[in-house]
């Protein structure tokens, strides 16, 4: 009797699979007794039971396939370990494990035995547990999600979101303390950008873990930036992978539309069992905005749309019995684009994530109670949402904002429309909440509630789906809403060029009215060359796209003339121009040129419609 589990243990039949002794197996059907052959079985005589590790289809985690053998090696079973098997100890050397409606006993040659095998199947039942993740994702959603971070040009869309990849950059290059001689763990690391930001800040050591294809990109960039001995690229979902130590920062861009779509930032506040107490996150701290806006012409167009279900005789079919139908369909879809702030009929209410302290179950429904006073009379057509993010660094705080009033970044803002607007009026307070209620397929349901305070009648609600929104930027350029105009627009256009004229000499515009502008350097090919503007040849561009938002869409419409309040919210500017001085900055941020103003890179808008594929037209954008 081969009854060591031990010696069997040893006997590796391939790399990974293990060929355990068994003392014997008894078949026992349910349904009939057990005979007399089985009844002899009893008996010590040599069986076995191998196990072999199997990768799950679209998953890092591992099966325990297993087969039953006899002592002529003929297979009894085989069955794959899932935490769904029902198996018990049965007496101190037996183990009854039921497959189907059969039962097998399993009787070892001494109680040690039985508990070494037993520990492998706890160990095999606890790895084939749902993690977190799967737990709260559809395997479908989370294959096409995984599938579309795996492609090169989807990580280059985000990194080339100028806005969004220099302030990471820039918040963790002025915070060095956080990050000096630290070790990192970068969330959802992608193509590892925030990795390598991290150690340009001196960590000492990162962790870059990622589920999709794209960490096998990552780990090539890492190996051919010589950074092999310090970033570890982790392929695998956070919620299942193991990390050797605890880390004192956590890095991660998760954020998706409406701060919340994707659910990735469970993900991220999931990452802090491997913070060190008193650990950093960047970001820290994230707030969604919400304001009611007027919108008649993306009302109509909504509604026109639908109104296609109207015909009575389309090609002879009346179609209009499906035409609440596809109302009903049209403004479930949240709409991304942007937008001019002034739509807004009321200051926004702010909803305040702090990652610090916050939990994942707290994002599986968000209830926000909406109170808003009614600044200007209008339509009320629905909620617009944005949201900023804060990296709370131990020596400076920056924000990453995407709010109508700043550079647009690959995140835009987002409306959310009610089939029945509401006419409000100046002075009048609106109530009601927002409630976003996660679902399996890595978004939420989003149900708005407004209404006139004191005045039921004029409630009104929508339940949108966030998976499903409507890409509506075009790359126009933003047109201000009607009834904006307090002054006579076409008396200020003169007023306003009589104070250029005013500041200009030749055509050139002067630094204010600065008698001491000189005036008289000619370039050799004769132009007029004043070392106090900007000189667009010489001046070294950044060798960094600017990305595929740009000028065409809005250029931050800022109070800030400087270049310290420009920095403040993570402007548009390109870094060289944090050392030029103010001139330079206005000069360049005035640029309304359709070549950016920010490396002379020509803006394309249908390409970046393409890049940022619709998802319309895919179902399958996240960003
Ligand atoms: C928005 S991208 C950011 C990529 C990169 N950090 C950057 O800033 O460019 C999010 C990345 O997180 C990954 N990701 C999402 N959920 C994850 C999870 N649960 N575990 C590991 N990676 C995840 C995605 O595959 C994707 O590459």
């Amino acid at each position: 009797m081969a009854g060591n589990l031990q010696q069997f243990n040893n006997i590796n039949k391939t790399k990974d699979e293990k060929r355990l002794a068994l003392v014997q197996i008894v078949k026992i059907d349910l349904n009939k007794e057990v005979d007399e052959s089985n009844k002899e079985g009893f008996k010590y005589s040599p069986a076995y039971i191998t196990t072999r590790s199997a990768a799950n289809s679209g998953t890092t985690s591992e099966r325990i396939h297993c087969q039953l053998l006899d002592s002529h090696n003929a297979q009894i079973v085989e069955f794959t370990l899932s935490y769904s098997i029902d198996y018990c100890k049965l007496a101190k050397d037996t183990f009854a494990i039921q497959l189907n409606s059969f039962t097998y006993m399993l009787k070892f040659r001494t109680p040690k035995d039985l508990y070494e095998f037993s520990l492998l199947l706890a160990h095999a039942k606890k790895g084939n547990q749902l993690s977190v993740f799967s737990t709260r994702t559809d395997e479908a959603s989370a294959t096409q999600y995984f599938q579309f971070y795996g492609y090169l040009s989807q990580q280059q869309n985000m990194l080339q979101d100028y806005i969004r990849t220099s302030t990471y950059q820039k918040a963790v290059l002025i915070n060095t303390i956080d990050f000096q001689d630290k070790v990192v763990l970068d969330v959802g690391a992608g193509s590892g950008i925030l990795s390598f930001f991290s150690i340009q800040a001196g960590a000492k050591k990162v962790y870059a873990v990622e589920a999709s294809s794209m960490a096998q990109h990552a780990q090539t960039l890492v190996d051919s930036n010589n950074l092999g001995d310090k970033v570890s690229v982790i392929a695998g979902k956070i919620e299942e992978i193991e990390l050797p130590e605890k880390v004192d920062v956590i890095i991660s861009e998760p954020m998706g539309y409406m701060l919340y779509n994707e659910r990735m930032l469970e993900t991220y506040l999931h990452a802090k069992k491997w913070l060190k107490p008193g650990g950093k996150m960047y970001p820290s701290k994230g707030d969604l905005h919400i304001a009611p806006f007027c919108d008649d012409a993306l009302f109509m167009e909504q509604t026109n749309k639908a109104s296609f279900w109207v015909q009575s005789c389309f090609h002879g079919v009346d179609l209009s019995a499906l035409r609440d139908m596809a109302m009903r369909e049209y403004f479930r879809q949240p709409i991304v684009d942007t937008f001019d702030i002034r739509i807004c009929l009321a200051k926004s209410v702010k909803h305040s994530l702090d990652f610090l302290t916050a939990t994942e179950q707290q994002l599986h429904k968000i209830d926000i109670p909406l109170e808003f006073f009614i600044l200007e009379s209008g339509t009320l057509h629905g909620l617009a949402f944005w949201f900023d993010v804060a990296f709370q660094g131990s020596c400076q705080t920056l924000w990453l904002s995407t709010s109508p009033t700043e550079s647009l970044t690959h995140w835009y803002q987002v409306r959310c429309l009610l089939e029945k607007p509401i006419l409000a009026k100046v002075g009048q307070v609106v109530t009601g909440s927002v409630s976003l209620q996660a679902n399996v397929r890595q978004s939420y349901d989003v149900l708005i509630n407004l209404m006139i305070d004191g005045l039921p009648h004029t409630s009104s609600s929508n339940n949108l789906d966030l998976k499903n929104p409507y890409f509506r930027y075009t790359g126009q350029p933003l047109q201000p809403p009607p009834g904006v105009n307090t002054l006579s627009p076409s008396e200020s256009y003169w007023a306003n060029l009589d104070i250029q004229t005013l500041n200009m000499v030749n055509g050139i515009p002067l630094n204010g009215y600065n008698p001491e502008i000189a005036m008289d350097i000619q370039s050799p090919t004769g132009v007029v060359n004043n070392t106090n503007l900007i000189n667009l040849v010489t001046i070294p561009q950044p060798n960094i796209h600017p990305g595929s938002i740009s000028s065409t869409g809005r250029q931050r419409i800022s109070t800030a003339t400087s270049t310290a309040g420009a920095q403040l919210i993570g402007g548009g500017i390109s870094p060289t121009l944090f050392t030029s001085n103010q001139n330079q900055t206005q000069q360049l941020l005035g640029s309304s040129s359709s070549t950016s103003a920010l490396g002379n890179f020509p803006v394309n808008n249908s390409l970046m419609i393409g890049d940022y594929v619709s998802p319309n037209i895919l179902n399958a954008s996240y960003r």
